[in-house]
């Protein structure tokens, strides 16, 4: 895939939006084009646009208002389906989110008192999330929640074999499934994101890796009825409406 282009609204951001392109291979663009996807950064927000008739709204994260914090303070809390599955009944264990994507589900963990790991490697998704990270940083009822947070712009499969740092109880994994019938997505601009980051074809590779370093347990979000990641059997399923939690303790 391409390197996306990222357009600086105005000269203010001129040195943060080079210098995100120099870090993570964006293209500097002079002006939005007219069809296919961006990055806009302006004194707000990193966003991922989609562009042409009809497209999609923009993409950001953003932990302080909307979806995530609504969820932080109706969604459920420990009975979630990624709380249970992540083992919270029985405390906050540290967990290492090896496909953070928006870093929505470890969110919730990180509300819950969990500290985190967030592992990515699609640059788009890893420079969204740093965006969405430092502007709650600054906020003082979700700042002490995303100091709980720490982001890795890598490839698990190399972190999980190579692992440094404290040796996670859980970890999680939610690769992007080959999706066929894209309606099923839950929102249109989650579109533009599968289609800038692509599905993750390799994701059986992660599981092994993955049960070698954990030392509690492994959660693997999928879809309700894909098959299980790599064809290995979990010994604890959490069924949802839309999706499941497939556990290897
Ligand atoms: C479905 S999204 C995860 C969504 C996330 N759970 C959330 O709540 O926002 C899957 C993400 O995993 C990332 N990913 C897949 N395989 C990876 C790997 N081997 N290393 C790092 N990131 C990976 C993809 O780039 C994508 O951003």
């Amino acid at each position: 895939m391409n390197p996306l282009g990222l357009y600086c609204v105005t000269a203010d951001q001129a040195s943060h939006g080079r210098e995100l392109c120099e870090r993570y291979g964006f293209v500097w663009l002079e002006a939005l084009p007219e069809t296919g996807h961006a990055l806009r950064l302006d004194a707000e927000r990193l966003a991922l646009l989609s562009l042409g008739r009809g497209a999609p709204g923009p993409v950001w994260v953003d932990f302080v208002a909307g979806r995530a914090d609504w969820r932080r303070r109706h969604g459920g809390g420990r009975g979630q389906g990624v709380a249970k599955a992540c083992g919270l009944k029985n405390g906050t264990p540290r967990v290492l989110d090896a496909t953070a994507g928006l870093g929505r589900d470890a969110f919730v963990l990180a509300s819950l008192g969990c500290h985190l790991d967030l592992v990515e490697r699609s640059p788009v998704a890893a420079a969204l999330l740093e965006d969405g990270l430092a502007r709650a940083a600054a906020d003082a009822e979700v700042g002490p929640i995303v100091a709980r947070m720490r982001l890795w712009h890598r490839d698990a499969a190399s972190a999980l074999a190579d692992w440094h740092g404290e040796r996670p109880e859980v970890i999680y994994l939610d690769p992007m499934f080959p999706e066929k019938n894209k309606s099923a997505l839950s929102k249109k601009e989650m579109q533009a994101f599968q289609t800038v980051i692509g599905p993750d074809l390799d994701a059986d590779a992660l599981l092994a890796p993955a049960r070698a370093l954990a030392n509690s347990r492994v959660a693997v979000k999928r879809p309700r009825h894909a098959p299980w990641l790599a064809g290995v059997e979990p010994g604890l399923v959490y069924q949802g409406d839309s999706v499941r939690y497939d556990v290897y303790l």
